[in-house]
Order: structure tokens, then sequence, then C-alpha cells
């Protein structure tokens, strides 16, 4: 699904965000990807859904050179992309139902195709019958739900979450991540950025670790992997 071959980042400036990071994230596999503040996550992230270009090495997302992927091209591959952020990024000012439909009236979805569509997204995340709520009326961890109904809304085979937890307290963290957890379960590749050491830990998944733009520990070893160990900090 994933497969990163001795990828470079360096920002203008110079700055080098990412130091010849490989890995391969076979479908329908979920990983964390955890590192310090500034590590290269949300770099990685990007790189993933073409939001940045790498200075050297490959990208590829099953099996396309992301490096060979033309401007023009870039939407139809981030279709096969859900993205979920921090700070859900919900337009405010429309429905919940308006918000998740968003990505399939991008597609030419008609209102009522997408009706069918928006409905089993909020079964999903378990907010059937928020439809014609705004944001504002929702609850924190509500509208990351939101969030992730408009990332799964088109069936992505890949989903992104960039700290998809960091404004919840740990009981809606873990509902999250075994919402994450459920769409892995159905064959959805999913790769999560978090600080939030003490849920991997408790989740026994795949975690890939950054330092300084390196990647340190690609989670295949056997073993165990304690990621509060002192040298992953
Ligand atoms: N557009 C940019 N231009 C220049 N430098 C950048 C840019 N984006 C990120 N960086 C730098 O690259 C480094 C890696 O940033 P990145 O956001 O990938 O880290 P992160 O591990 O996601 O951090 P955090 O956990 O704090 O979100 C940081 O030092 C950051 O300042």
């Amino acid at each position: 699904m994933i497969r990163f071959e001795q990828v470079s980042k360096a920002y203008p400036g110079g700055f080098q965000a990412l130091r010849k990071v490989s890995f391969e994230l076979p479908p329908g596999e979920l990983a964390f990807l955890t590192g310090h503040s500034g590590a290269g996550k949300s770099t990685l992230l990007r790189l993933v859904a073409l939001m940045e270009r790498p200075s050297a090495g490959r990208v590829l997302i099953n099996g396309h050179d992301l490096n060979k992927i033309t401007r023009r091209q870039i939407p139809y591959l981030r279709r096969d992309i859900g993205m979920i952020f921090q700070d859900h990024r919900l337009l405010m000012d429309k429905t919940v139902f308006d918000n998740v439909a968003l990505p399939l009236y991008i597609e030419g979805f008609t209102q009522s195709e997408a009706k069918k569509r928006v409905q089993a997204a909020l079964d999903k995340v378990g907010l059937t019958g928020h439809e014609r709520k705004f944001p504002i009326m929702l609850s924190g961890g509500e509208q990351q739900r939101v969030g992730i109904a408009r990332a799964i809304v088109n069936k992505p085979p890949l989903l992104l979450a960039d700290e998809p937890t960091g404004n919840l307290d740990p009981k809606l963290s873990l509902e999250i991540m075994r919402l994450f957890e459920s769409f892995h379960q159905v064959g959805v590749s999913v790769l999560i950025a978090t600080h939030d050491l003490a849920l991997v830990a408790r989740m026994h998944h795949r975690n890939l670790v950054l330092k300084n733009g390196e990647m340190i520990d690609d989670g295949l070893e056997a073993g165990g992997f304690d990621p509060l160990a002192e040298e992953y900090l």
C-alpha cells in the first residue's frame, strides 16, 4: 500500500525533516507513527498524501511512483486517501451532513446519491441522527467523528490520521482508536501519527518511530516494542 524508499525531505531554507526513510505498510495494516515533536511525522504523512514532494527517494502508493504523478493526476490519487487532522477542519457554517458529503459533491455525486453514503458513514462513527446539526452543537469527540466520517465517506482504501486524538481525553481517545481498528478490520490500511504513547502501548499494533527525521524503528522486529522506552522519547 505505502512504500518509502530512501526518502528524504528538505524544506525550503534547507531544514532536513526526513532522512533516508524506508519502510513498507502492506495493504490492510494498521500502524502508528510516533516520535518527538518535530521528528517528521506530519511531513511523512504529507508526502503520502501528495501535499509535499520528496527531495530524494521514492514514495509508492499501490505501486504508483508519486514522483511520476503530475499535478493533474493528484486529485485522482487523493480519492484513495482519507485524511484526518487533529483540528478536524470542519466547515463550521455547514451541517454535519454537508461536511461529510463534501468529498462526494466534489466527485459529482448528486444529493440523493450522497445521502445513502453519508448516512452509512455517520452510522459507522456512531453519529446517526446528527445530520442536521452544526459542528458547534457537538462535543470535541463528536466533531472528530464527523471528520472521520468525512474521511471514510468515499470508502478510501487508505486512512492517514495526524494526531487524531490530540484534543481528546483518554476515554474518547481510546474510542477513536477503536474506530480506526474497526476500519482496519474490514481491510482499510491505516497510518496514525500520535504523541499518545500510552495509548500506543495499549493497542498492540505496529509502531514506526521517527527521531530527528530518521526512522529508528520500523516496528517489525520481533520481541516486543516498548514505546515508553527511554531511547524513543
Ligand atoms: N513547510 C515547512 N517549512 C519549513 N520547515 C518545516 C515545514 N513543515 C515542517 N517543517 C519543519 O520540519 C520538521 C518536522 O516537522 P513535522 O511537522 O513533520 O514534525 P512532527 O513530528 O509532525 O511534529 P509535531 O509532533 O510537533 O507535529 C520541524 O522541525 C518543522 O519545523
